[in-house]
């Protein structure tokens, strides 16, 4: 998929401890898509959308959880208009409250009142989530689309570090219902070689502005 180089971990960074390497390669891709300009953002934007909505597994999909960009995050948001068109529902991942770092996934409507969080991304409010009625169990949603912050072209990725779509999604390694997971970045993410975590769940696909990999 690379259209832009990928991101190489700089030899230097051999020697520090696995979690500082984890943090600094955060810190560089988080720099890299931050400084992507206006006009590259929505031809980011409009081009993963085009992209999605030819995706089989966004069209079959009738619950579907995505994300407000935040930080420079390549914006899927375009899509939201046209599934609900099609009659399919919108979730967004809201921090829970008294849980350490899950996420729940909460109905979004023209109505669904909206707060900032703790990270100062905008998400429906926790009192309004707090009602059963109003959220999906995570085994209930027929896709998601994560936020990566970096992907390597095996499939593996890396988030901002606090585990919240890892510990939600941890479920997905077992039998049972699951969500098609579909990781989306800006290609300028890609990285040549990702390290795993034992806890990484997998992903269906990754989609970014350039392409698509099918781990
Ligand atoms: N748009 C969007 N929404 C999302 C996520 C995301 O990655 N993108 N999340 C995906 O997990 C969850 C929020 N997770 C986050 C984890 C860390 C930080 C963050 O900025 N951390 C700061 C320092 C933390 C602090 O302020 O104490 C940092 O690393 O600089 C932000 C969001 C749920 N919502
Ligand atoms: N299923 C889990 N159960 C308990 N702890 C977990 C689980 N998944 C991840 N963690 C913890 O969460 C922390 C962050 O994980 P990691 O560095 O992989 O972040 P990430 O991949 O960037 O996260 P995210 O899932 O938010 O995108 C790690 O310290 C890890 O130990």
């Amino acid at each position: 998929m690379p259209d832009s180089i990928p991101f190489d971990i700089p030899a230097e960074w051999a020697d520090m401890p696995e979690a500082a390497q984890r943090r600094a390669l955060r810190r560089a891709l988080r720099q890299r898509r931050r400084q992507l300009g206006p006009t590259h953002q929505r031809q980011a934007s409009h081009r993963l959308c085009r992209r999605l909505r030819q995706l089989p597994d966004v069209r079959r999909a009738s619950r579907i959880a995505l994300y407000l960009p935040n930080d420079g995050e390549i914006d899927a948001t375009p899509l939201i208009a046209w599934l609900r068109q099609r009659g399919a529902k919108v979730y967004l991942p809201v921090l829970q409250p008294l849980t350490h770092n899950r996420l729940w996934f909460v109905r979004y409507q023209a109505s669904t009142p909206m707060v900032r969080n703790r990270f100062g991304i905008s998400e429906p409010d926790t009192r309004h989530a707090a009602h059963r009625a109003r959220r999906l169990p995570a085994w209930a949603l027929d896709l998601v689309l994560l936020p990566l912050v970096g992907f390597d072209d095996q499939g593996r990725r890396i988030g901002m570090g606090g585990g919240f779509y890892d510990r939600s999604f941890a479920f997905t390694r077992r039998p049972g219902p699951r969500p098609r997971l579909i990781g989306v970045a800006h290609a300028v993410q890609q990285v040549r070689e990702l390290p795993t975590a034992s806890w990484d769940v997998p992903l269906d696909a990754i989609v970014s502005d350039v392409g698509v990999i099918r781990p």
